[in-house]
């Protein structure tokens, strides 16, 4: 026979599986909630006033009305002998002056970009029910479909769901790729390769621009496999229009984890900011670029001269955003640790050895916030 409950317990039980419900159907992703109507952003997406967007630092004037035009990198230029050095200059004062630059004349084919944000489009189109199939809590699965910043955790949800590729070694994940949209794996497998290449190129120029011509030499050829066979995550994100945009964020302030991203921008709707000179700074998307940034990782790998820059994303009433980040760093296991070419009495090291397992577990175990990640790699000269 069950016990008797008292009318205050059954009503505290009630409350109790109303919230279990209530969470269980906010981790099923923000485009769930908008295709059921809502009309009001819900509590658990709203931020506290001093960290929503329109209220950073009590200045009102701040983010939105401020455009940014980043700098701009020519990819061409950077490849031709004859202005490499110039290019190298401009690549060298973007990433210390601002972490982030443009790159344009990529060389990419327009038709794998727009088939790319098709297939992400479509993807995030499908029925709750066939993307479902996709979500899962393990990091380090093929393929992971979610919401929020890191949903296991975060006290306040964000605007945002998100489709996460593992693209390497891809013959190994790609059977695990979502087998619809039709067209997504074909569309995915193109873009991840060019923009593969791409990093490589830029990777490369980067280390030269930092000086590192020891490291280059002795690698030689190795250089480029160095990173060839290293990480590469590509992060669909799906951010639907917002009823209550002012209220929350698209993405809390963040840096990324790798050497550098390469993202691919909604050239119509804006939603990037960076954080520059102590505000935030509205990213205006250039057609047809890869906006390009500094991840934790190569702050690291340079001793601290190039500096991963604090980002966020913010949503907007009208029109839903999809952006697609591709995330490169080195494999899985080695080890990340400032160049000992840029570590001298002059630059004492800055950062402890990492890998990117360490920062995985790092994500598992608490609330990514800012730069945390990479302050806890920190050593004290
Ligand atoms: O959507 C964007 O513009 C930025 C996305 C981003 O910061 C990320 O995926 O790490
Ligand atoms: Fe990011």
């Amino acid at each position: 026979m069950s016990p008797t409950l008292s009318y205050a317990a059954v009503e505290a039980r009630n409350e109790k599986e109303a919230q279990k419900r209530e969470i269980r159907r906010y981790h099923k992703g923000v485009k769930h909630l908008c295709e059921n109507g809502i009309t009001k952003v819900p509590t658990k997406y709203i931020l506290p006033v001093s960290d929503r967007p329109t209220n950073v630092g009590g200045d009102h004037h701040n983010a939105q009305n401020h455009g940014l035009k980043l700098p701009v990198i020519d990819f061409a230029l950077l490849m031709q002998a004859s202005t490499r050095s110039h290019a190298l200059q401009s690549l060298t004062k973007a990433c210390e002056e601002f972490g982030f630059f443009q790159l344009v004349n990529h060389g990419i084919e327009r038709d794998v970009i727009l088939d790319m944000i098709e297939a992400s489009r479509s993807f995030f189109n499908l029925s709750f029910e066939e993307r479902a199939k996709y979500m899962s809590a393990d990091m380090r699965a093929p393929v992971r479909c979610g919401t929020s910043f890191n949903q296991n955790i975060d006290g306040v949800f964000c605007w945002r769901d998100f489709l996460k590729l593992n693209c390497h070694p891809l013959s190994d994940v790609l059977p695990f790729w979502p087998s619809s949209p039709l067209n997504l794996r074909e569309a995915a497998v193109k873009y991840s390769k060019q923009v593969k290449f791409l990093y490589l190129m830029v990777m490369e120029a980067i280390v030269e621009s930092l000086g590192l011509t020891k490291t280059a030499s002795e690698i030689g050829s190795g250089l480029r496999e160095m990173f060839e066979d290293g990480s590469q995550l590509m992060v669909v994100n799906c951010y639907p229009d917002c009823p209550e945009p002012d209220l929350t964020l698209g993405m809390p302030p963040h840096s990324d984890y790798g050497l550098l991203t390469l993202l691919l921008q909604d050239e119509h709707v804006k939603g990037l900011q960076i954080q520059h000179g102590g505000r935030w700074l509205t990213v205006d998307p250039i057609p047809n670029s890869f906006v390009v940034n500094v991840g934790d990782h190569l702050e690291i790998f340079s001793n601290g001269r190039y500096k991963s820059v604090l980002h966020r994303v913010v949503v907007n009433s009208v029109k839903s955003r999809i952006s697609v980040a591709s995330l490169h760093s080195r494999p899985l296991h080695s080890v990340i640790r400032p160049s000992p070419e840029l570590v001298d009495e002059a630059n004492p090291r800055r950062y402890m050895d990492t890998d990117f397992a360490t920062f995985l577990d790092y994500m598992n175990s608490c609330e990514h916030k800012s730069k945390n990640f990479l302050d806890s790699r920190k050593l004290n000269t």
